[in-house]
């Protein structure tokens, strides 16, 4: 049996509900909560802003920026959900390759898609670039160790999902992070680099 998981990418294509699970997983684990899409560089956002998909060479320097805050979180002890399409094989190898990583991938039809993404007026990535998401999707095989969840459902019965599934691989999730074996401030490097009010106004303060 792994160690529960202390870093969670919520994959998907565009308009999956990555986002709004994301979040809601976060505040439901109370961790922290990464938006993968700002690690975009803004040439990518450009790209896709234009209706061009992206290509394995845009989402290296992307991919590369998550892996980092993946470190990050993972040196630091603190749980975080992190959002990331990670739409073919290679890009979830690489996301997966840090001990302690749980793939969760959110499977939605694409009918169902296009209708969300209508709706949504207010973002860069259009209806039009549903046709290359699926044109670039390489669907979840039998033996990736990604959690799926049927994101028809509505969003808190996903986290429902999610975390049932999840549980029942790892038992110690039903604690919170910070009480879950390495959870304990003697393992949490952050501690060392925390900024004292001693280091600001001095020991007198
Ligand atoms: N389970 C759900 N049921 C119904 N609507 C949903 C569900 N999940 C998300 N939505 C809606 O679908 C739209 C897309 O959701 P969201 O932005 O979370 O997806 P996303 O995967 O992060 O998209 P993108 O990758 O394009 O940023 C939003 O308007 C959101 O409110
Ligand atoms: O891999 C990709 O093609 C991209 O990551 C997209 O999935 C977008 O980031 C996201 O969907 C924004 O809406």
């Amino acid at each position: 049996m792994h160690d529960c998981p202390l870093v969670w990418i919520i994959m998907g294509v565009a308009g999956s509900g990555k986002t709004l699970v994301g979040r809601m997983l976060a505040e439901r684990l109370e961790s922290d909560f990464l938006e993968g899409d700002r690690r975009h560089p803004l040439s990518n956002i450009h790209k896709m802003s234009s209706q061009q998909p992206l290509d394995d060479g845009d989402r290296q320097q992307w991919l590369l920026e998550i892996q980092g805050d993946m470190h990050r979180a993972i040196a630091k002890n603190r749980e975080t959900v992190i959002t990331c399409s990670a739409l073919k094989v290679a890009y979830r190898e690489q996301l997966s390759a840090l001990d302690r990583v749980q793939l969760v991938w959110l499977d939605v039809p694409k009918a169902e898609l296009e209708r969300r993404l209508l709706r949504r007026s207010n973002h860069y990535m259009k209806p039009e670039m549903l046709a290359s998401q699926f044109a670039t999707l390489e669907p979840i095989a039998p033996d990736e160790t990604v959690i799926t969840v049927d994101g028809r459902l509505l969003p808190t019965r996903i986290v429902d999902e999610l975390l049932n599934q999840a549980t029942w691989l790892f038992p110690d999730l039903e604690k919170p992070w910070w009480k879950r074996a390495g959870g304990d401030d003697s393992t949490n490097s952050d501690v060392g680099d925390a900024v004292m009010y001693s280091d600001i106004y001095g020991d007198d303060f």
